[in-house]
């Protein structure tokens, strides 16, 4: 069986440079362009300036206090030059010090921003952007590829500006001092580059295997925990085992590989600087022979070289970190850049108090371009009625709800609300005085009491209260170990599919919209809890247009009008008596039901 896990579009790979993203996500720096500069300020004047004074200071105790030209060496200045020396370590360390605290502060700050700006962008999108990704997939981005930019931000990119200036400090300073060498010296640097740039590019595939390995392992745990009592129930748990080891050694296999060459790197550049040392020392003696240089200067030369070498590692690193960022960031921005497919008009206006007239005007719809899922719907539901949508599935049902909620526009027709166009008012405005109960009911992680408060955030105990016990629901809830605040986890397994329904009835009471909208669960639950939830039903429907996607014939039944679809059109309506004296469409669902309850 071929089984693919990861979705190829959030594979860690790298991209070619881009200034465009980098403009982009430099404007997240920009917020904080004070702390920044006065990052790059201590740290160019202080940093640098002790940085480059030492070596001169130690090349001035050299020649002038231990071994002068006139063999006079002098304590005083010896011991003068010293704590010139100490200050200047301690300057570079406070420097140091104040540079890595400040840098990893804005950094954090930065991808606080970044991931905050994410979400909230996620939370605005439509329905029609979440049908068209895993769920795993939207969390890649949040989680991965905002924490591969964390890197480049805490570390990267302020110390890259302070490595560029302390190279060029430093090449100034080898230049000016004595030419030759510094000349000699320069010639290393692209044997460094070519040899570093080489292996690091090696190194940087190496750790790009290993990441597209984990995130394969982590979307198959993802999957394989969500889907585990199906896995159970089939007995799969073998085969599943089986391939999660193979995944599981192909990383490990990846991860050494990776890891052993990231070893090279260290004696590999030791090595190569070794090359430019002996050059330094076989010139430099030979400079000093004839008296053309000073030890000191040497001693200078050799300490300043140490410190040249560093900040082009640094800079090769960050360099690679780049380009990975690279990937991360245009994903991140693709994500950025999706619209909200509901988009809300300029001049959209507060949708009033709704009295719940509810009007659909030859609506058609289609999930994608090539396939209708409604055509030329027309219904008129006045306000405080309640409607039964019932069909085959796939006839169109849900799409109906979602249209009125505005989750998807029409292509054709209109939805009108009071008479208004759905489309005219705010989408806060029109969401939160209708009143959705899904089929799949959503119980997040927190107490029974939270969750029913979802309905209304600013609803008292007591509003909670009262509701629960109006749907039937308090009953059940006083049983549980800590009545309302017992913790229900994450998607409510602990509860029972009745349980949970009513729950949802009680959030949706709590609301109290003018308009409900409501999706049975088709479960099939025991004839106690049935009479329990179509008692729970009639104090929700009472005084409010409802909108039923009925499955249970008591529901159907007491229902003000019954719409049956059939392919996306609707081709009857009426009372449920209306209904069963004309043969059709609705009396076949009925008699199917009624063979399939007393088979
Ligand atoms: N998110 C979606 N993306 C693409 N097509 C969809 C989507 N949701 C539904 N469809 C398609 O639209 C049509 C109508 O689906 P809808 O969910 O409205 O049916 P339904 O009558 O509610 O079915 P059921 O009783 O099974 O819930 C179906 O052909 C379905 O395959």
């Amino acid at each position: 069986m071929s089984r693919n896990f990861v979705y190829q579009d959030d594979e860690l790979i790298e991209k070619p440079f881009n200034w465009k993203q980098i403009g982009r996500l430099f404007a997240y720096i920009k917020p904080y362009k004070a702390s920044v500069t006065r990052v790059m300020f201590v740290m160019t004047v202080f940093g640098m300036l002790s940085r480059l004074a030492i070596p001169f200071l130690m090349s001035m105790a050299i020649d002038r206090a231990i071994h002068p030209e006139n063999g006079n060496s002098s304590v005083s200045l010896l011991t003068g030059l010293v704590v010139a020396m100490l200050l200047m370590y301690g300057m570079r360390w406070w420097a140091q010090q104040y540079t890595i605290q400040k840098t990893n502060e804005i950094g954090q700050k930065v991808i606080f921003d970044l991931r905050a700006a994410l979400f909230r962008h996620i939370q605005s999108l439509s329905f029609r952007f979440f049908d068209k990704r895993p769920a795993g997939s939207v969390l890649v981005r949040v989680t991965n590829d905002v924490n591969s930019l964390q890197d480049m931000f805490t570390n990267g990119v302020i110390n890259a500006v302070i490595d560029i200036v302390q190279l060029f400090g430093i090449t100034i300073i080898l230049l000016v001092m004595e030419p030759k060498l510094g000349l000699a010296i320069m010639i290393t640097v692209p044997l460094m580059f070519f040899v570093s740039s080489a292996l690091r590019k090696k190194i940087r595939f190496a750790w790009q295997t290993v990441r597209i390995k984990q995130s394969r392992i982590n979307a198959h745990l993802n999957e394989s925990i969500q889907g585990i009592r199906v896995t159970q129930a089939f007995a799969q748990e073998k085969e599943n085992i089986g391939y999660f080891d193979g995944m599981n050694k192909s990383n490990i296999r990846s991860w050494n590989r990776a890891s052993a060459l990231n070893q090279l790197f260290g004696p590999v550049i030791e090595i190569t600087s070794a090359v430019g040392t002996l050059i330094l020392l076989l010139y430099g003696a030979y400079l000093i022979k004839s008296d053309a240089m000073t030890v000191g200067t040497l001693v200078a030369f050799i300490t300043y070289v140490g410190s040249f070498w560093e900040p082009i590692t640094r800079l090769g690193n960050m360099y690679s970190q780049l380009l990975i960022s690279m990937s991360s960031s245009e994903r991140i921005f693709e994500f950025m850049d999706e619209k909200p497919a509901v988009p809300e008009k300029d001049n959209a206006i507060e949708m009033p108090e709704l009295q719940g007239h509810v009007k659909l005007e030859g609506v058609s719809f289609g999930y994608e371009t090539d396939r209708q899922a409604l055509r030329g719907i027309n219904l008129d539901v006045k306000a405080g009625l309640s409607v039964a949508l019932v069909g085959h599935t796939g006839s169109g049902k849900s799409t109906i709800v979602s249209l009125l909620c505005r989750f998807y526009d029409t292509v054709e027709g209109r939805v009108l609300l009071d008479g208004i166009d759905v489309r005219d008012v705010t989408i806060e405005s029109l969401r939160s005085q209708i009143g959705i109960v899904l089929q799949d009911t959503f119980i997040f992680s927190g107490t029974i009491r939270e969750n029913i408060r979802y309905g209304r955030p600013g609803a008292s105990d007591a509003e909670i209260e009262a509701a629960a016990r109006s749907v039937r629901a308090h009953d059940f809830i006083v049983d549980l170990p800590n009545g309302y605040d017992t913790e229900v986890e994450e998607r409510g397994n602990a509860l029972s599919v009745g349980q949970r329904q009513l729950l949802s009835f009680a959030r949706a009471l709590l609301a109290n919209p003018r308009i409900l909208v409501l999706d049975e669960a088709t479960a099939s639950i025991d004839t106690e809890t049935e009479l329990r939830i179509q008692e729970a039903l009639a104090t929700l429907l009472q005084g409010r247009t409802s909108f039923i996607v009925a499955h249970r014939l008591s529901t159907i039944r007491h229902a003000d009008c019954i719409v049956v679809l059939d392919h996306g059109e609707i081709v009857d309506q009426g009372s449920h008596e209306e209904l069963m004296k004309r043969p059709g469409h609705y009396r076949n669902l009925v008699d199917a039901q009624y063979r399939f309850l007393s088979a």
